[in-house]
C-alpha cells in the first residue's frame, strides 16, 4: 500500500536568495516560502532542488533551509518536498533517514545518480535501496540531462510499482511516444509531475497531475491557476494561459537556471541580492529585463480567458 502522498498541483522549488556577500538570506527565504503557499496558491514548496543551488550549499545551510520551508509548510497545512541528489547510495540512505525523522517531509526528490553513469539496471538498484531503507517516500526525478542517465518507461513504471514510489518529476526535455504511454499507463498511486517549465501546458492537457516548477518563483498563482484550468478541462483559456507562460519559462531559463530567475525576483525587490554561487554566473541585464518584462504583464487575452473559465465553471 502506498501512502497518500496526493501529489497533484504546483510545487514552487524555491531559490534560495543570498546576500551580495553570498551569505544565506533567511528572511529573505521564509517571505518567498510564505508568499508562494498564500497569494501564490501553490499546493506545495520543494526545498534543496537544483534551483535551490544545493550543490553549493554546505550542511548546515540545507538544514537551515530545510527548517525554514518546514515552518511555512507547516503553517500552511501544506506538503514539503526535499531533494536528495547524490550518486553514493548509502549517503543518500542516510539523509533520507534524517529527513524522515524530522516528521516534516512528504517526499524526496531523488535523481538518477548524477555523474557515475551506473546503467539503467545500477540505477533501479539505487532507487530500490533508497525506497527500501530511507524511510521516506520517493519522487524520482527524471532529468538525463542533468544526470547522463536516461530511464526506459518499463524502469519508471517497475519504481512506480514500488510501495514507497509516489511519482515522477518528469524532465526528459521532451512531450514524445514515452510521455503517452507513461501518462497513460501510470501505476495507481503514482503521480506525473511536469519538470520542464516551457512544455509544462501541453503535459498537463496529456494528463500530468502538476508540476515542480522553477518558474513559478515568479508568477506562482498563474502557474497554478494554469494547472487547475487543465484539471478543469477549460482547454481554451488553458492554452491560452498556457502559451504566454512558456515565453516566460523561456526567457527565465535563457541562461543557467536560477540566475535569470534570481535575477527577476531581485528586480522586483523580492530578494536582497541576485548573487548566485560559483560555477554559476550571474546572468546579463538583458536577459534579466527580458524575463522581468514578461513576469510583470499577464496579456489582457489570457484575463479574458479566465474570466471565460470562471463563468464556466
Ligand atoms: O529545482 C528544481 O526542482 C527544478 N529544476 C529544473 C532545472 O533547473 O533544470 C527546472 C525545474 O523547473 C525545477
Amino acid at each position: 500500500m502506498k501512502p497518500d502522498a496526493n501529489l497533484t498541483g504546483l510545487f514552487v522549488p524555491l531559490v534560495t536568495p543570498f546576500t551580495d556577500d553570498l551569505r544565506l538570506a533567511p528572511d529573505a527565504l521564509a517571505r518567498l516560502a510564505h508568499e508562494a503557499l498564500s497569494a501564490g496558491g501553490a499546493r506545495g514548496l520543494v526545498a534543496l532542488g537544483t534551483t535551490a543551488e544545493a550543490a553549493t550549499l554546505t550542511g548546515e545551510e540545507k538544514q537551515a533551509v530545510v527548517r525554514i520551508c518546514s515552518a511555512a509548510c507547516r503553517a500552511h497545512g501544506a506538503p514539503l518536498i526535499v531533494g536528495v541528489g547524490t550518486n553514493d547510495t548509502a549517503a543518500a540512505i542516510t539523509t533520507l533517514r534524517e529527513l524522515a525523522q524530522s516528521g516534516d517531509v512528504t517526499a524526496a526528490l531523488v535523481p538518477a545518480p548524477p555523474y557515475t553513469r551506473p546503467g539503467e539496471a545500477g540505477t533501479l538498484a539505487h532507487f530500490t535501496a533508497l525506497a527500501e531503507h530511507g524511510g521516506l517516500p520517493l519522487v524520482i526525478y527524471d532529468i538525463p540531462y542533468r544526470t547522463g542517465q536516461s530511464l526506459s518507461t518499463s524502469t519508471l513504471k517497475a519504481l512506480g510499482h514500488l510501495p514507497e514510489v509516489v511519482g515522477v518529476k518528469y524532465a526528459t526535455g521532451a512531450i514524445d511516444a514515452a510521455s503517452m504511454e507513461l501518462l497513460g499507463s501510470s501505476p495507481p498511486g503514482f503521480a506525473v509531475l511536469g519538470g520542464d517549465d516551457a512544455v509544462i501546458s501541453p503535459l498537463l492537457a496529456a494528463g500530468a497531475r502538476g508540476g515542480i516548477l522553477a518558474s513559478a518563483n515568479v508568477r506562482t498563482a498563474d502557474y497554478a491557476e494554469l494547472i487547475t484550468l487543465w484539471q478543469r478541462d477549460a482547454a481554451g483559456p488553458a492554452r491560452r494561459l498556457g502559451a504566454e507562460l512558456a515565453r516566460l519559462s523561456a526567457a527565465l531559463f535563457a541562461e543557467p537556471n536560477p540566475t535569470v530567475i534570481k535575477g527577476v525576483l531581485h528586480a522586483q525587490g523580492r530578494i536582497p541580492s541576485p548573487a548566485v554561487r560559483l560555477p554559476l554566473l550571474a546572468a546579463c541585464a538583458d536577459s534579466v529585463r527580458r524575463a522581468t518584462d514578461l513576469a510583470t504583464t499577464r496579456t489582457r487575452q489570457s484575463h479574458e480567458g479566465h474570466r471565460e473559465a470562471e463563468a464556466a465553471a
